[in-house]
């Protein structure tokens, strides 16, 4: 399946006419409604108001548009509020899926080939393999919400495990699905629903079923109505208690999904459902319509999401799981204020916010938030998804931080590692001296990671990262292939890592440079790298080291000191952050 498919995903425009009153029962949701073509309608995945084929990085700011102000105005969810996210797919995006040429004559239609809408879609092929006899075991009640893609009805078990039980069914049209990647869609959110399993923040899938005219997904049945509208129930906004207990669980079951090599890139109020009605009932994800399965190390480059929710680099085509935290960033921001950090009434408006915009933290109530809860916010809102935290690591700030539990494993120490062993004895060295000059809130994380990796005599090897991966895998991390990079990680094989070397190995000189304290943090490594690492280098040695090539001589002339031929303080703070080709000569100027 997926030959070689492209994906084409609609566009809806943001209807800033539409609302959604406290008068609505919390389980409804917004329909798309409000004139607008048909495009806002709820019209399936194929239906796109309009569509671009370039990256939306360009489109909305084409040579001569001004800049948007330095500062989003701080808008406020009025009341009724409009909708955060009507524009669920935000961009057609033409994409050749990876490593699947060449196109084998029977393969699906590719969405750009012209020709007879009717006679194509003849030839699509709608039928997913699942149970037919949905209608012999489910019987079907009354609608509970309603999105772009589906409907979702509460039903109940008529015999079997289920029988007498309440669920709720995902009810998607097969007259919708008229292109081949509308109907992959499908199959790929029913796949991810089943290979997940096993988070007790996580939608609980039961089965699938199909008829000639539907696809059934049956799951468990969330009584207590989305998170939007407990947030409108509030008044918009929520304490910092109460807003922490929903961004615990949400991070928790991110950093499951992330471990699992699913990313979601839906994330928004709308996507979260409380099991029950009671105030501290437990939170699901739902909606996988728009996930997909992701290696450590790839990049997608697909653009899918919610405008409101949607992260930089998302909109510039290359991205991986950071995406997702930049979505519970903007979430948190509004559960703290009850304003969204990037507002504009057009959906090219929004993106030029997301992309330039910095949010408003000075306008009420932003004096009041801690400073822990906004540090934060502004550590998930990072446009530079290398400096942005983890899953994991968002779990142990300090706004977040709970001795009492557990933190999970993060994959991302998996990637550090293997870029560290990987690396030459001199990056080894600046490294080691920035780990001993790293705080307590950084330890906090490493040792619980270290702890995870279940070391022997204080010492892990390659086998530890085997066992922790094994220990939480399930059928997702399979298919996503997360275990591959611990062939990457085969030099680990031959030596044994200690706790100082591993925190060398899992820190990220991006993610230190993004802290409030790193310029000390920077100079007391650089003392340390005095004292054990730094050694006199030729510009042709450090061009080498950093796979520069001649035309990077003279910027890298400037990292050595004259007076003994080793790297001088700058040097040192570039080397460890390394640089492309493209940034070291924009930077020599
Ligand atoms: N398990 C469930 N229990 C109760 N209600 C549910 C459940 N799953 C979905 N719903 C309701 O149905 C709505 C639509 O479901 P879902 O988000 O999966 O569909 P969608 O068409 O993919 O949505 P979107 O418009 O975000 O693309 C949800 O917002 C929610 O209100
Ligand atoms: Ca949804």
């Amino acid at each position: 399946m997926g030959q070689c498919c492209t994906k084409q995903v609609a566009v809806s425009t943001v209807n800033g006419d539409q609302s959604k009153t406290s008068n609505e029962a919390p389980t409804s949701s917004v329909t798309g409604g409000g004139g607008g073509g048909g495009a806002s309608s709820h019209s399936g995945k194929n239906t796109p108001a309009y569509s671009f084929t370039a990256s939306p990085f360009t489109s909305p700011l084409p040579a001569g548009v001004a800049p948007s102000p330095a500062r989003t105005p701080g808008r406020k969810f009025r009341w009724p509020l409009p909708p955060p996210s009507p524009a669920k797919p935000i961009m057609a995006a033409l994409r050749r899926r990876q490593g699947k040429s060449p196109r084998p004559k029977d393969g699906p239609i590719p969405e750009e080939q012209n020709g007879d809408e009717g006679e194509r879609e003849r030839e699509l092929d709608k039928n997913f393999g699942y149970g037919k006899n949905f209608g012999a075991r489910f019987e079907l009640g009354k609608e509970v919400g309603r999105g772009h893609f589906g409907h979702t009805c509460w039903a109940k078990g008529k015999k079997g495990e289920l029988k007498g039980q309440p669920v709720a069914v995902k009810i998607i049209s097969k007259a919708k699905m008229t292109t081949a990647i509308s109907i992959e869609d499908v199959r790929r959110e029913v796949k991810i629903l089943k290979a997940l399993s096993g988070h007790k923040n996580l939608i609980k899938f039961h089965d699938a079923f199909e008829d000639s005219n539907n696809v059934y997904i049956v799951m468990e049945l969330c009584e207590g109505g989305e998170l939007l509208d407990r947030i409108l129930a509030r008044g918009g906004r929520y304490t910092e208690e109460d807003a922490k207990s929903i961004i615990v669980q949400i991070l928790s079951v991110v950093a499951f999904c992330h471990l699992q090599g699913v990313v979601h890139r839906d994330l928004k109020p709308e996507n979260f459902l409380f099991t029950t009605r009671d105030e501290d009932a437990p939170l699901k994800v739902i909606d996988f319509g728009l996930s997909d399965f992701i290696r450590p190390d790839q990049r997608l480059n697909d653009i899918v999401g919610s405008a409101y929710y949607v992260a930089p680099e998302v909109l510039h085509r290359s991205y991986s799981t950071e995406g997702d935290l930049w979505s519970i960033g903007v979430i948190t921001y509004i559960l703290l204020c009850g304003s969204r950090p990037f507002w504009a009434r057009t959906e090219s408006g929004i993106f030029r916010s997301v992309l330039r915009a910095d949010p408003n933290f000075n306008d009420s109530p932003w004096p009041e938030v801690s400073p822990e809860g906004k540090d934060f916010v502004k550590r998930l809102l990072n446009k530079d998804h290398r400096k942005r935290m983890t899953a994991v690591q968002a779990l142990a700030h300090p706004w977040l931080r709970d001795e009492s539990r557990d933190l999970p494993l993060d994959i991302s120490i998996y990637k550090l590692v293997k870029s560290y062993i990987r690396a030459t004895p001199l990056k080894r060295a600046a490294l080691k001296a920035l780990s001993k000059a790293i705080t307590e809130d950084e330890l906090i994380y490493l040792r619980a990671q270290f702890r995870l990796l279940d070391p022997k005599h204080g010492y892990v090897t390659l086998d530890n990262f085997r066992t922790a991966l094994t220990k939480n895998a399930t059928d997702a991390m399979r298919e996503a292939r997360v275990s591959d990079i611990l062939n990457l990680m085969e030099p680990l094989s031959y030596k044994k890592m200690d706790f100082e070397e591993f925190c060398a190995a899992a820190i990220s000189t991006y993610q230190l440079e993004a802290l409030e304290g790193w310029e000390k943090i920077a100079s007391t490594a650089f003392e340390f790298f005095e004292i054990e690492g730094n050694r006199s280098i030729s510009v042709e040695e450090l061009a080498q080291e950093m796979s520069l090539g001649p035309t990077a001589y003279p910027l890298l002339n400037d990292w050595i000191r004259t007076s003994d031929g080793k790297l001088s303080f700058l040097g040192y703070t570039k080397f460890l952050h390394g640089v492309t080709l493209r940034n070291a000569n924009s930077r020599h100027r």
